[in-house]
């Protein structure tokens, strides 16, 4: 079943130089605004029990895609179709009366995004119980603080029986145990075949909680699919470089980049042969094959391991690693890098991306960022046994007092 169709979408926004320009066109007419377009002919479509979501730079449309989906603004043009109640977590404060307190916010808020009288009654308790708001519950909602904003907006919210859940970024200002239980919450809503509409600069989660993932870029659509393949293009869009659909693909075997300076091959080995294949805490070395077509100074090479579910489990370059120098490399003149770690990663499959960029991040001046260079695996294990994703050294002491 779709619970949302959006065909066309589009949104304008009325900019002034200043607030007497607004009131001396709605006075003396006049033209005194500039039309900026935050949203242009956006089409997309949710069923039910999947997780979509949104991602794009500051500005990119992200939120303002959520407030018309949600009713809190309205298109200019386009058709939005939506089937059963959406709720969820918008710009903190969306939908309180702040003079109100917490308890009767609930009945307020909980009105707004459809529930009946008896529905609220009938939850209340559980709103208040999972917002752990203490005694603020009875206090003006003027006092209450974002983190506790956003407490009592997702418990309504989430308990208001959502076909379609909506989480924009407000998520992010509750604090880690808070915002630990909301995920498990979403998890749960998910796993009863609820949907999710979310929007987040966190990237890792987006790949956790969503199996598909729209990229925003200036107000139009630019990419759709798993949420791997948007994370990789959305990475190309915020490098500044020309992004191509397929430019992501594990089959993809070039990668983006100025490449004056090219990775050709990767490999891993043990020390002894070549192996896509480890025990935890075995040495491996990671070996790479570079040309320049010109010379190039002051490089820096940066790894990113990422799990199954396309993690992130360990990633770093050698502009952070104080001890390493920038690498140079001699016009038309292949070299060799290899670097050495132990295999630290729990049992399971990785991937590895490798990128050669100047400074402390691939963002201004990219050369070559090569997206699931190579793949390897750890199916034993060489330190103690263990579980989880990574291993850590414990050492053990004991004081008697
Ligand atoms: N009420 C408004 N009046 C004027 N311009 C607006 C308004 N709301 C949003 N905009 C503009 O529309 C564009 C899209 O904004 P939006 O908040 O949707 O972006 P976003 O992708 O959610 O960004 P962020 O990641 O920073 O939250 C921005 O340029 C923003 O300045």
């Amino acid at each position: 079943m779709q619970l949302l169709a959006i065909r066309g979408l589009k949104k304008s926004f009325s900019l002034y130089h200043s607030p007497l320009d607004r009131l001396k066109e709605r006075l003396l007419g006049g033209l005194r605004h500039r039309d900026y377009c935050a949203l242009n002919n956006i089409d997309l479509t949710l069923s039910a029990g999947e997780s979509l979501a949104l991602i794009g730079q500051n500005g990119a449309g992200k939120s303002t895609l959520l407030k018309l989906i949600t009713g809190v603004l309205l298109p200019d043009a386009g058709v939005i179709e939506r089937q059963g109640r959406v709720t969820g977590l918008l710009e903190l404060g969306t939908g309180f009366d702040h003079e109100l307190s917490g308890m009767d916010n609930i009945s307020v808020n909980a009105r707004l995004l459809g529930m009946s009288a008896a529905e609220i009654e009938m939850r209340r308790a559980t709103i208040v119980e999972f917002a752990e708001l203490g005694d603020y519950i009875h206090e003006p909602m003027r006092t209450y603080s974002s983190g506790m904003l956003m407490r009592l907006g997702f418990a309504i919210a989430i308990h208001a029986d959502p076909s379609c859940f909506v989480v924009d970024e407000a998520l992010s200002v509750g604090d880690a145990r808070f915002q630990q239980k909301c995920l498990r919450k979403i998890r749960a809503f998910q796993a009863q075949g609820g949907s999710l509409l979310f929007v987040s600069h966190d990237l890792t989660s987006v790949k956790l909680l969503c199996n598909r993932a729209i990229v925003l870029d200036k107000g139009q659509k630019v990419f759709e699919g798993t949420p791997e393949a948007a994370v990789n293009y959305y990475y190309q869009v915020i490098a500044r470089l020309e992004a191509t659909e397929n430019a992501s693909t594990p089959t993809d075997k070039t990668g983006y980049g100025l490449k004056n300076v090219q990775m050709t091959s990767a490999w891993l080995h043990n020390g002894i042969v070549k192996t896509e294949s480890f025990s935890a805490g075995e040495q491996a070395y990671l070996c790479i094959q570079v040309i320049a077509q010109q010379e190039i100074k002051d490089l820096e090479l940066g790894i990113l391991i990422r799990d199954r579910f396309g993690q992130d489990i360990f990633g770093t370059n050698t502009a952070l690693l104080e001890h390493e120098l920038p690498l140079n490399f001699p016009a038309g003149q292949q070299t060799q890098l290899e670097l050495s770690f132990p295999m630290n990663l729990g049992i399971g499959k990785y991937t590895v991306t490798l990128a050669l960029h100047k400074d402390m991040d691939h963002l201004e001046h990219c050369e070559h960022w090569w997206d699931n260079a190579l793949e390897f695996e750890v199916a034993g294990f060489h330190t103690p046994i263990f579980s989880g994703l990574t291993y850590l050294p414990l050492t053990l002491k004991q004081t008697l007092q």
